[in-house]
This record gives structure tokens, sequence and C-alpha cells, in this order.
């Protein structure tokens, strides 16, 4: 997995996802299929996207009882993504079963798709966290203490913003991964995302994975953005 970028495929049917890929011929890409795209085209468009050759990020962040999240993993494994995502929130035991499940889904002599927890959208704010959502602790440590949670069920590593990728690195370890959503660049409007940083600060603050959704699929030229988003993450974003 040693490609940092991810693009979201937030598509509604696989027709626009195909005339978006179309931008990238004979380009192996390593893609997120979220909610949207899942819901609406099944397994059949994990089976299609691996056939033209693209890596698969499954983001359907489980949140669940232990066994409907183990049962749940166990058929998403079949599927021979790569990468799929569940919410800390849902606790140790449940992060504990997700692994279960993948363990047991996965066929034989392949590997196990890694397994990350999401620990606090990057959607939310540290005033939303305490006054709506009545976490009284600074988001940044709820944030740890989730990785630390995911860490310690065995997890591959987390979902965060940038923004807090040192202070995991620190506790959890190098070799823990952090894909990091939330980003744009600096011309970009925010939308609906609050802890934001460019692609050049992802790299910077040593983020293993950065999730581009809007910034490239929305752009008018979708080939030129992915190449800014190529320039700025080896440091040629101007300052
Ligand atoms: O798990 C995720 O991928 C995720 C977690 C999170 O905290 N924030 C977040 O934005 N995401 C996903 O990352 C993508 C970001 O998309 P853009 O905001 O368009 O770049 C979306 O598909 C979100 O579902």
């Amino acid at each position: 997995m040693n490609d940092p970028f991810i693009v979201a495929l937030d598509f509604p049917t696989l027709e626009e996802a195909k005339t978006f890929l179309q931008s990238f011929p004979n380009k192996s890409l390593f893609l997120k299929v979220g909610m949207e795209l899942y819901y609406q085209e099944g397994p059949a468009i994990i089976h299609y996207l691996k056939e033209q050759g693209h890596r698969i990020f499954l983001d359907l962040k489980l949140h669940d009882i232990p066994n409907t999240v183990k049962r749940a993993m166990q058929g998403l494994a079949r599927l021979g993504v790569d990468l799929v995502n569940v919410h800390a929130a849902g606790g140790t035991r449940m992060m504990e079963a997700a692994l279960e499940g993948l363990e047991a889904g996965t066929p034989n002599g392949a590997r196990r798709p890694y397994c990350i927890a999401v620990t606090q959208l990057t959607s939310t704010s540290e005033q939303m966290l305490h006054n709506e959502l009545w976490i009284d602790r600074p988001l940044e440590e709820t944030v740890l203490h989730y990785a630390s949670l995911a860490k310690k069920s065995g997890l591959d590593g987390v979902v965060c913003s940038a923004k807090e990728v040192p202070l995991i690195r620190k506790h959890c370890g190098e070799a823990f991964l952090t894909v990091t959503p939330g980003i744009r660049f600096a011309d970009d409007e925010k939308n609906d995302q609050v802890r934001v940083v460019t692609p050049y600060e992802a790299r910077k603050l040593g983020a293993s994975f950065i999730v581009v959704g809007r910034s490239i699929t929305r752009a008018e030229n979708s080939v030129a953005a992915y190449k800014r988003l190529q320039q700025e993450w080896k440091g040629e974003e101007k300052e």
C-alpha cells in the first residue's frame, strides 16, 4: 500500500463513476467506495473496480453490536477489498469482532483486508463535540483515546484529520496507519469539512494516506487536480 492517495469515488451510480474513471485510462488508482455508491450498486461495483485493476477502500463505517459487525465483515472480506473501516465508538469488543470476521472471511492464501477505525469524523468541530455530543474532553484527546482503543483491539490504524497525526504516531507508533480525509487545496471550499488541511500540510504532518473526494471528483479538470495533488504532496505548494 505505497501510493498515498485515495480517491473518494462519491457518485450515485456506476455509470457516473465510470465516466469519472475514463479520465484516468490505464491508471491503477486507490479508490474509496463509500455508502453513496455501494448502497446503490452493491458488490458488483467492487467486482468491476477490481477487474479494472484498482485497489479498494470499502468505507462503510460499521458501528453495531459485535456479532453483527463480525458477520458483516466476514462477507466484506470475501469481496477481496484492500481496506475497510469501523467506528471506534463501537468499542474494543466490536473492533475485535470486526477482525475476527475479516479473518474468517478471507479466502485461503489471500491477505485479510486492513481494518481501520474512524476516531472523530473530520466534519466534527471541538464545539460540536462539547455542545451537541456532550463529550467534555478536548477533541484531540478523544481522537488519541479512540486511536489507542483501535490499536489495543489489533486494528491496523485509524481515520483522523492529519492535524492529529503527529500525536497518534507518537503514541501508537510509526507502523500504525493514519488515513486522513478533510483534504483541501488552499483555494477550495471546505464544504461540510471542519478539520481540514492541504495535501502539502498532510504530508508534513506525516499522514500515511490522504483521502480526497470533491477536490478531484468535482474539479473542472480532474486529471489536472490529481497532478496538483501529486505535486503538492512532493512539497511543491507555493507558500
Ligand atoms: O471514513 C472516511 O473515509 C471519512 C471519515 C471522516 O472522518 N471524514 C470523511 O470525510 N470521510 C470520507 O472522506 C471523503 C471526503 O470527501 P471530500 O470532503 O469530498 O474530500 C468522503 O467520502 C467521506 O465519507
